[in-house]
């Protein structure tokens, strides 16, 4: 059976002051929430280490938003799997299209950061989407099958999880139609090997269109940026129906 993930993206927010804010309000609101999903936040360097310590004993995973592919070296701003892990985190976002956008990410270096992040014993989420141009092009299936048979590479399927986010969507409030996000993650699958990886949609995933979403046959989860940053918000897509 497919695991149930939906995954907070903080990208450049929160301070630690914020971040421990941040659980007070929002740990209790998973008192009820069912045992068949995982909850992940994904969240800035800085905070990893106290939220490792606050979600100690929670059933909240601790995930980075990236990984290098060396375990140590002269690679100023970057962070190794060994240095993720050694304070508890489990996963990592790779090839996030703000990544592949501003700092020069391509499917070559995303490859190598997944398969040093399952080395490293971190399980990555890989994420692929195409842009408004390239879908209004007509590229939109020859792309996101470019980018896993180039990230996928090597990579053991048995522990990744694969986010689709149409970069259209992304914080554009501009969500994908959930029958839509249905149809492009069906085609993720059927490229895989393994048809049980996780795959998740992100794209301006809200409370008002998380259960939608979530009650499409093929996805298995979410990948949400800023409806994660709030308590409440987060709270109420994780506690989906
Ligand atoms: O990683 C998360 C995505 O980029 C989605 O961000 P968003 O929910 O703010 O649209």
């Amino acid at each position: 059976m497919r695991k149930k993930v939906i995954a907070g993206n903080w990208k450049m927010y929160k301070t630690q002051a914020e971040a421990s804010e941040f659980l007070l309000n929002f740990l209790h609101t998973l008192e009820d929430t069912p045992e068949d999903r995982e909850i992940i936040l994904c969240v800035p360097f800085t905070d990893l280490g106290i939220l490792s310590k606050s979600l100690h004993g929670s059933r909240v995973q601790l995930g980075a938003q990236n990984v290098h592919w060396e375990e140590q070296g002269a690679y100023t701003g970057e962070i190794s799997g060994p240095m993720l892990t050694e304070i508890g985190v489990r996963y990592a976002i790779v090839g996030h299209s703000e990544r592949r956008q501003y700092f020069n990410e391509t499917d070559e270096t995303v490859n190598l950061r997944l398969i040093a992040a399952q080395r490293y014993g971190l399980t990555p989420i890989l994420c692929v989407g195409e842009s408004k141009q390239q879908r209004d092009a007509g590229e939109t299936e020859s792309l996101i099958i470019s980018q896993l048979a180039k990230g996928l590479e090597d990579v053991d399927q048995n522990n990744v999880i694969i986010a689709y986010e149409p970069i259209w969507a992304i914080g554009t409030g501009d969500t994908c139609e959930a029958i839509e996000a249905n149809r492009v993650i069906g085609l993720i699958r059927s490229q895989l090997t393994n048809p049980d990886v996780t795959i998740q949609y992100g794209g301006s995933v809200k409370p008002n269109n998380i259960d939608e979403i979530m009650a499409q046959p093929e996805i298995d989860g979410a990948l949400v940026g800023g409806a994660s940053l709030e308590p409440s918000s987060f709270a109420r897509i994780v506690n989906y129906k």
